[in-house]
């Protein structure tokens, strides 16, 4: 007997909604690439930051950085080894990056997470994952009350690294080298608003160097933790 194949998520006419929004912005925006596959939608702009914001960005990563966390336990200490820092909301130096990001985009602010700092030292990384929540997780219920699913990932690289430290999504074949300036956006939903699988990516183990980027999730509500003023 055939079994029932166990799909991610269901399929959501806001999310898919969501997904035709920011194709169309992001197809027409200058300065932004398509990556030539089918089976995700991956786009990067090279020139999104200045040298200088990306210089800002390290030294508020380098105060405020703590051990990296996950949603779900792993049983393998390895998994996500870097070090994050919350970049707070509101500040002189960040909001107008996250600003610029959702006017790329065509997301509304309150829909963003608080923008995440990322620090990777050698031999750091954070294995494939999926950034979107899966809904058989005990996690689930809580993350519908706060915005529900997370759409999409835009995610800028600080600095360049002298060796390793790619992001890598192995299911389309793509290997991202870290690249200063950059901005790489995905879609982690299908065209009908479903967790769409391959968007299974990695934050490659940094051979020589250290890796910066920041990482901005966004939901399909207004995020709940999102606090005015
Ligand atoms: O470090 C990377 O290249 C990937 C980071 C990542 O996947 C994330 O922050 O969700
Ligand atoms: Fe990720």
């Amino acid at each position: 007997m055939a079994t029932k194949a166990k799909t991610p998520g269901t399929p959501s006419p806001l999310r898919r909604q969501i997904g035709e929004s920011v194709t169309a912005r992001l197809d027409a925006a200058p300065g932004v690439t398509r990556v030539d596959i089918e089976a995700a939608q991956v786009y990067y702009h090279l020139d999104f930051l200045t040298d200088e914001e990306c210089e800002t960005l390290i030294a508020v990563i380098d105060k405020g950085r703590r051990p990296s966390t996950l949603l779900s336990q792993s049983s393998d200490p390895s998994f996500r080894t870097s070090e994050s820092c919350d970049m707070t909301r509101g500040s002189p130096i960040i909001e107008p990056i996250e600003r610029r990001v959702c006017e790329l985009m065509g997301i509304d602010m309150p829909r963003g997470e608080t923008m995440q700092g990322q620090r990777y030292a050698p031999g750091q990384q954070f294995r494939a994952h999926h950034d979107y929540f899966h809904e058989s997780e005990p996690y689930w219920p809580a993350m519908q009350r706060e915005g529900g699913q997370r759409t999409w990932t835009a995610m800028a690289y600080l600095n360049d690294v002298e060796e390793g430290g790619a992001t890598w999504f192995p299911k389309v074949g793509i290997r991202i080298p870290p690249r200063k300036r950059m901005l790489l956006i995905w879609n982690n939903m299908a065209a009908d608003g479903s967790p769409n699988p391959d968007t299974l990516h990695e934050g490659m183990a940094v051979v020589r160097g250290t890796k910066y980027i920041f990482t901005k999730w966004f939901r399909e509500n207004p995020w709940g933790r999102f606090v005015k003023g």
